[in-house]
């Protein structure tokens, strides 16, 4: 684990609270990026190094329609930057946290990503990403 790649912030409503984030970090979204895969649109702000990635949900399928019906708006989940996703998970496995994916997914944002499950980590659900690299 090298640093926190991004926080997940869950919202209602992506464009209303991209505004909101706008002002708050005086800056402008930098990417909005659909994932299918997840149920979620995703935007994107960078501050003092930081990442934030704001979601909402595509469908009431969704993970983030399901936290939003049972917790609200609010944190969803910190993300890792991970150098080699798969070699983590294999360490991670082996320590007993259990992971939502037993493959690298495609996230947004050119990432690999996996999930721990939150019960196993203090009720915060756990990202890993890898970034893709393109040559
Ligand atoms: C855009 C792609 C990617 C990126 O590139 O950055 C993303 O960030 S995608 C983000 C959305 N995708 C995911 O969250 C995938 C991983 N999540 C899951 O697989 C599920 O959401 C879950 C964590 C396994 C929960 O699913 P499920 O069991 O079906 O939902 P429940 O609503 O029944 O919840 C069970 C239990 O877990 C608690 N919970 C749910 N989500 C969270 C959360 N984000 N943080 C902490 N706790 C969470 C939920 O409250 C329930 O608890 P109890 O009520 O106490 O049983
Ligand atoms: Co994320």
């Amino acid at each position: 684990m090298r640093k926190i790649e991004h926080i997940g912030i869950a919202v209602k409503d992506l464009d209303s609270s991209c505004d909101l984030y706008e002002k708050l970090l005086n800056t402008t979204c930098y990417k909005k990026e659909e994932v299918a895969s997840e149920g979620v649109n995703t935007a994107f702000f960078k501050t003092g190094g930081n990442k934030i990635e704001l979601l909402s949900a595509t469908n009431e399928d969704s993970p983030i329609a399901k936290f939003l019906e049972k917790r609200g708006e609010g944190i969803h989940h910190i993300a890792f930057d991970v150098a080699d996703i798969l070699a983590e998970m294999e360490r991670l496995k082996g320590e007993g946290f259990t992971l939502l994916n037993e493959q690298p997914k495609k996230g947004a944002d050119n990432k690999l990503v996996c999930f721990l499950h939150p019960k196993g980590t203090n009720g915060v659900l756990i990202e890993l990403c890898q970034e893709i690299k393109t040559t």
